[in-house]
């Protein structure tokens, strides 16, 4: 028999490739820096992307040439780049405030070391060779003083994150600080089970976490019942905790945190979702100059005039500017009901003439505008290279991975017109806006054709049931007689695989649940039927998530289908939903779907607002729960009205 080559012998040569690949990535980074300095000289922007897909194509059919398929070297390098663009970003900027340099700066963020607030701080000083000195906060008010009364230079502040959504609490801090947004830095948040070495999975009976990073990992959490789960103020102190601890305890956090509480990573990825990543804002007491060279971001906050229509009128200004919005928000002003304010993410430098005319004419058509801060965007887009680059050489396994993004079905790409979906008199994807109420079916059987009439009168045009137990077939078909009498269409919630086998013979139109945003199984059954379908947004899932999901219930062939936004999970209140204003923007952007808005799960107080802000974003529809019909009437009036302005 052949003998086996030595394991070690090859780890060896393993151990020796590796280091000469990380000389090689070290000595192009110095390169890249070379080249910083030389477009800082020549006042070159920073970003090159002609050159990155000359660079790109090159090395994909090199990598081909030597048995390397084209997205393993293209993420790859998409990597490298990213670096790259990034350390070129950080010197220029710190060549621009070279005046104020000092030894070190004093970083305030949240929690203490180990905490993502810290390793956030902590990669955004090294880039830039900052020597740090770490303050550990207990708050975000915290934070915000430390910087105001210049015990600290910096505050780091996380203001997103691709799971759980915006941070209101961070929003509203930056309505009342007068502190200046110099900075962005996004972190990938991969979390780890974190335990005393020699620790084996059988001993843990209880894990540390704080409340995030556990409504983060609640499918892995939900895989192990048996332990008990203990809440922490920050994962830094779950870290403490078990690290004071015994074999029994875990704590949930990142594997570079563990180290620093000689905590070793019993299992890795533990986040439901395999992108999980937060956004860091840096504030300080002054603004800084963003260098011509490198790609602004400009942060503003405004309340728009109590009008119908307000809101798209500022946003008409930035259209007409050519300015790219990249996030939009609202967030109550505190003490004046029913008013808001909104934060927006413009691509932008405010130092140029266009950003500098769109502000001054926001002004004449604002109550209040502020500009928070102009600072260097790290949002590095990938560049891409054409499918047919890209193409799988025959007899390759990876084929089926492939995933043809211009191409996605829900894409603006795929299909240019906008996809209108229609139901009796329901429209969706029209311009109008359709109004639904959700009711459970234990309230309409009783009296189900006279409930209907009062639910057409008062404005609505479907009806969404939800059944708490399951209904008879009689009953069912009576639901939907008495509702279509009435002119009504009968939207079904689809909660559970079980409800696919009886109600679609009954409904005008299904709603999936949120719940079941990722049961495949579930999305190409329902692509597969005639009948339209409502895509409700998992309250952890990303933009790219829904889409994605949309995607897999197009391809059964079902193209009757409306994307739902029912609010998501945020950080400074996991237990409640906020709803996710930005992301219909963004979708109307990307999607030719229709996208309507429930806002039946979020905060009874905020509904009424948030029912107007998303009727001036122009969403399709809105479900609203049910109510009293009179005030309904009147709501539905109000913004019908306000659509037709
Ligand atoms: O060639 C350049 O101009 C660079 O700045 C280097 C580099 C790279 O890392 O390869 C980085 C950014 C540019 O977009 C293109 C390429």
């Amino acid at each position: 028999m052949k003998k086996a080559p030595q394991l070690n012998q090859i780890r060896e040569q393993i151990t020796s490739v590796d280091k000469s690949l990380l000389e090689l990535l070290s000595k192009r980074r110095q390169l890249s820096l070379e080249v910083a300095r030389s477009k800082e000289i020549d006042v070159r922007p920073i970003r090159d992307t002609q050159r990155e897909k000359e660079l790109l194509s090159r090395l994909v059919k090199q990598g081909r040439e030597q048995g390397l398929d084209a997205h393993y070297v293209l993420s790859l390098y998409q990597t490298i780049i990213e670096d790259s663009v990034l350390n070129q970003q950080a010197y220029l900027q710190l060549r621009a405030d070279q005046a104020g340099r000092k030894p070190n700066y004093t970083i305030a963020y949240l929690g203490a070391r180990g905490s993502y607030s810290y390793l956030a701080a902590h990669r955004y000083c090294e880039r830039r060779e900052m020597e740090m000195q770490d303050m550990g906060c207990h708050s975000f008010d915290e934070i915000a003083k430390a910087v105001e009364s210049g015990h600290a230079d910096y505050g780091f502040l996380p203001i997103e994150n691709t799971s759980s959504g915006s941070i209101n609490e961070v929003y509203d801090l930056l309505q009342h600080t007068n502190l200046s947004i110099v900075g962005e830095t996004t972190i990938d948040v991969s979390h780890c089970l974190l335990v005393k070495p020699g620790t084996s999975a059988e001993q843990i009976t209880a894990i540390y976490a704080h409340p995030q990073p556990i409504s983060q990992c609640s499918r892995y959490l939900a895989r192990h019942p048996q332990v008990k789960l203990h809440y922490c103020a920050s994962s830094a102190e779950a870290m403490e905790l078990v690290s004071r601890g015994n074999n029994t305890m875990a704590a949930i956090g990142s594997a570079e945190g563990g180290t620093l509480y000689q905590l070793e990573p019993l299992e890795q990825d533990l986040a439901n979702q395999k992108i999980n990543q937060s956004r860091f804002i840096v504030v300080a007491r002054k603004t800084v100059v963003v260098p011509e060279q490198l790609p602004a971001k400009t942060t503003l906050i405004m309340a728009t005039a109590q009008k119908p229509g307000a809101l798209v009128e500022a946003l008409l200004v930035l259209k007409a500017h050519n300015l790219n919005m990249s996030k939009l928000e609202s967030r109550p002003i505190p003490g004046t009901p029913w008013e808001e304010m909104f934060y927006l993410d413009i691509d932008g430098n405010v130092s140029h003439e266009d950003v500098q005319q769109a502000l001054q004419q926001l002004e004449r058509i604002t109550r209040f505008i502020k500009v928070l801060g102009c600072y260097a965007s790290e949002n590095v887009k990938p560049t891409r290279l054409e499918n047919s680059q890209l193409m799988i050489e025959p007899n390759s396994s990876r084929q089926a991975l492939v995933n043809d993004c211009d191409q996605a079905r829900y894409s603006r790409e795929f299909k240019t017109s906008v996809t209108e979906v229609l139901s009796g008199e329901l429209h969706l994807g029209n311009g109008s806006l359709t109004a639904i109420t959700a009711i459970n079916a234990e309230t309409l059987l009783p009296n189900p054709g006279q409930h209907a009439h009062a639910l057409r009168e008062a404005g609505f045009q479907a009806v969404l049931i939800n059944c708490l137990e399951p209904l008879a077939t009689d009953e069912l078909m009576q639901l939907k007689q008495q509702l279509n009498n009435a002119g009504l269409q009968c939207i079904f919630s689809i909660q559970q695989p079980a409800d696919l086998t009886i109600l679609p013979a009954y409904a005008d139109l299904l709603l999936l649940s949120g719940k079941q945003m990722f049961n495949k199984e579930l999305l190409t059954k329902m692509g597969a039927l005639n009948i339209p379908i409502i895509l409700e947004r998992n309250t952890m899932a990303s933009e790219q998530d829904w889409l994605n999901a949309a995607d897999l219930l197009l391809a059964g062939g079902n193209q009757q289908l409306v994307l739902c936004e029912a609010g998501v999970r945020s950080f400074s209140h996991p237990e409640e939903l906020t709803l996710d204003l930005a992301a219909l923007v963004n979708i109307k952007a990307r999607s030719h779907l229709p996208i309507m808005v429930n806002l039946c799960n979020i905060d009874v107080q905020q509904q009424a607002q948030l029912a107007c802000a998303a009727n001036q974003l122009h969403t399709d529809g809105l479900v609203l729960p049910a109510a009293d019909l009179t005030a309904q009437r009147q709501q539905l009036a109000q913004l019908y009205q306000q659509r037709c302005q």
